[in-house]
């Protein structure tokens, strides 16, 4: 059978005012149908809920894209193996998909649920198969041991991490982290560098109020400790077929993967002039500077530009990075990668479009970081 968008974003649309009952309905009736399925997800299931939301939606909305929904859900059965989900998982997670569905969407009737049950169908497929071409050859998680802890701020640390096997990734990549004190909690930090030699791993992590990861990365996590990694995802990599020079625009530990492509286009051996703003709120807080000057002086052609919003003393680039933008000469011959706060991410692009920079040359993660809070999650 064929896919029917119309009928599927049209009926998803109407649960989208009740999408938190729906949610709760769903994994209630998946947990009672199928008590030992309970065991694959964490303690406390609100990151969880609003994740199953993102990637539902997500999955709607590109159903009209065939390609990019083939490499998103591709993506999504590789990051479940790491929850331990199996093909025989999936008939019990559509059938609860399909009952909430049932319940929560108007003028639910035999031919949307056709369409339903085809497009999981499709979708289930689609994930199991990339994730058994990915068993064939890559574990599901990667043990790693930190090799160093540095505490640049009271609440930011950088961790060196050194995976027991090779963990291939690009720059620009993330790869999601559990740590001991949180049980199947996973939640994604991209990797701060560029593929090194020795395979080890960096990764820039603030502990967000609230957070459990992140506080027992930055708090409770010491040299010797280990942690779980899962594989590398995402897509905000160099344009293999570009020699532009490139624009890099980080804010806060956004600066992780904008320092991994830095290190990359040098890496690549181009001739390419490269920016990198990095955005801080205080000079305090542009935590990783000395290692940027060092990477400088090695680079002749990268050019790192601080710039700090909150700090009327700063005695470098004052402003919001999206609104210092337009006091450089132009961007528009450039390809220009963003990373950080959303509201930041969002602010840069639009200023970037009104100085004449194609959207089509803006790289960012957007989409991919609102639906993770971050990591793909199992349904
Ligand atoms: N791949 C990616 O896209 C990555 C994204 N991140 C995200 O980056 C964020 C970093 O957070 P923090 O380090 O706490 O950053 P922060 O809150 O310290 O802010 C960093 C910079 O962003 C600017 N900024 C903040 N809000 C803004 C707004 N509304 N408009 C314009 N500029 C604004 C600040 O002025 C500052 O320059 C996190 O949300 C994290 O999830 C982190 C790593 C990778």
């Amino acid at each position: 059978m064929s896919l029917e968008p119309r009928i599927i974003k049209e009926s998803f649309a109407s649960i989208e005012p009740v999408a938190d009952k729906a949610v709760h309905y769903f994994y209630g009736r998946l947990f009672a149908e199928n008590p030992r399925l309970r065991a694959l997800f964490p303690p406390a299931m609100d990151a969880q809920r609003d994740r199953l939301l993102h990637a539902l939606t997500e999955i709607v909305w590109s159903l009209d894209s065939p390609e990019s929904l083939a490499g998103r859900l591709g993506g999504l059965g590789r990051a479940h193996r790491k929850y331990g989900v199996r093909r025989e998982h999936y008939p019990a997670l559509g059938s609860a998909l399909i009952a909430t569905l049932r319940e929560f969407s108007d003028d639910w009737n035999p031919e949307t649920e056709a369409a339903w049950t085809a497009a999981y169908r499709r979708a289930a497929d689609l994930m199991t198969a990339a994730a058994e071409r990915d068993g064939a050859h890559a574990p599901p998680w990667w043990v790693a041991e930190v090799a160093a802890h540095e505490r640049r701020t009271h609440d930011l640390a950088v961790l060196t991490l050194r995976p027991d096997r090779p963990l291939p990734f690009a720059a620009g990549q993330y790869v999601t982290v559990q740590t001991a004190r949180w049980p199947r909690v996973w939640r994604p930090f991209s990797a701060a560098g560029a593929p090194r030699p020795d395979g080890l791993l960096r990764l820039h992590v603030r502990a967000v109020p609230g957070g459990w990861v992140s506080g027992a990365l930055v708090r409770h996590t010491r040299p010797g400790d280990t942690v779980l990694l899962g594989p590398a995802l995402g897509a905000m990599a160099l344009d293999p077929d570009s020699d532009r020079d490139l624009l890099l625009v980080a804010g806060g530990t956004g600066l992780a993967p904008l320092k991994a492509l830095a290190e990359q286009a040098a890496a690549d051996g181009a001739d390419r002039r490269v920016h990198l703003l990095v955005g801080a709120r205080t000079e305090r807080d542009l935590y990783d500077l000395p290692d940027l000057r060092l990477l400088e002086s090695a680079r002749p052609g990268l050019r790192v530009v601080p710039v700090v919003s909150d700090d009327p003393d700063f005695q470098g680039v004052r402003g919001a990075v999206p609104d210092v933008l337009d006091r450089f000469d132009g961007w528009d011959g450039h390809d220009v990668y963003v990373a950080g706060p959303t509201p930041m991410v969002r602010r840069t692009v639009q200023a970037l479009q009104e100085l004449g920079t194609p959207l089509e040359r803006v790289h960012h993660d957007l989409l991919e970081a609102e639906r993770n809070g971050s990591a793909p999650a199992p349904f």
